[in-house]
């Protein structure tokens, strides 16, 4: 067993943004007509991790590209560990790791020789037996990694990011197209990171992935940040109490007109009445009176709770991709 996946170089852990681990401020980058990164800023303190949530084509992949020094921006500035990624390409690609797609450099090796070699190319390298059994790939250690499943190659990729013990980790969508089980594995191993101090900027379409990992969020839509701050906070965050009523012959427009001023009612499409406003006991009390006056029973009747999920659509108006 791993000790600890503690970075070569310790996090100094400060809230000064000159001495983040990744600092972006004002970023643009265009495609053409197309305005794919539309002024951007981001700070991911160091030994946090920050996700980059939003919907396709938000773009996540081209700002983290950017900040991997594979892209050049049209405007604005990227510090990553203080240093410009694509001046500092060479100093740079030994403190950060990068999930490369399609094997990287020797895609015609096999899975554990792979990783041996990424390995070599460190002077402290973390066990690559045990970044193996942590990733549940031991078993295709001999197997060719054109051989290997798409969430093999995957995890392998991950692997060979994580086995030089960078400080800082781009992590683009590390668990798209994983099942259950792997997806497990991989949260493990990235909140071990996170634990040991390793900074992690990580894309997700996944909420729960966001919510379970990560210490600040930012949502981006169209190139730009819409709403950032921890999934706490962001759920908090214009949270307006909403009770949702399922209750056979309750009418919408006149149960508002029973309530006290400032409280909405509408049906939903799942055909709930939900009301929005200040949910309170005498509220509950109120509505509950209401219906007996009119003879009617409730089936059920229940305080929503804002989610990520809802934030989420009222922000970029899209569902966040299945
Ligand atoms: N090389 C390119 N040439 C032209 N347009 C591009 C290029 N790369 C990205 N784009 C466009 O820029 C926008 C942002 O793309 P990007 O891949 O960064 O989004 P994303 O948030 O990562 O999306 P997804 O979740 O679907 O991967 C998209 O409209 C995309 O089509």
């Amino acid at each position: 067993m791993q000790d600890a996946l503690s970075p070569r170089v310790g996090p100094d852990s400060t809230s000064n943004p000159d001495d983040a681990a990744l600092l972006v401020r004002g970023l643009v980058k265009r495609f053409g007509d197309k305005t794919a990164v539309d002024g951007l800023d981001l700070t991911l303190p160091r030994g946090e991790l920050l996700a980059l949530l939003g919907p396709n084509g938000a773009g996540k992949t081209t700002t983290v590209e950017i900040c991997e020094g594979f892209g050049r921006p049209d405007a604005g500035d990227v510090r990553v560990l203080g240093l410009d990624p694509i001046a500092n390409n060479d100093t740079l690609r030994t403190r950060i790791g990068v999930m490369l797609q399609g094997g990287g450099a020797y895609p015609g090796a096999k899975a554990g020789e792979m990783l041996g070699l990424c390995a070599a190319y460190s002077a402290d390298p973390l066990d690559p037996d045990w970044l193996m059994e942590a990733l549940g790939l031991t078993e295709v250690a001999g197997t060719g990694f054109r051989r290997l499943s798409g969430g093999q190659q995957q995890r392998l990729s991950l692997a060979c990011a994580l086995v030089g013990r960078p400080e800082l980790v781009f992590l683009d969508e590390p668990t798209a197209g994983l099942d259950a089980h792997a997806r497990i594995m991989v949260w493990e191993l990235i909140s071990r990171l996170r634990a040991d101090g390793v900074s992690i900027l990580l894309t997700t379409h996944l909420l729960d992935e966001a919510e379970e990992l990560a210490d600040q969020i930012v949502i981006i839509d169209h190139g730009r940040a819409v709403a950032a701050g921890a999934p706490a906070d962001l759920v908090r965050q214009d949270a307006e109490g909403q009770l949702r009523i399922r209750a056979a012959g309750l009418a919408a427009d006149a149960l508002e007109t029973a309530l006290p001023d400032g409280y909405r009612c509408r049906l939903s499409p799942a055909g709930e009445l939900l009301v929005t406003g200040d949910i309170t006991p005498e509220l509950v009390a109120t509505i509950t009176r209401y219906c007996a006056d009119q003879g009617i029973l409730a089936e059920s009747m229940n305080v929503a709770t804002n989610t990520l999920q809802d934030v989420f659509l009222t922000l970029t108006g899209r569902e966040v991709r299945a």
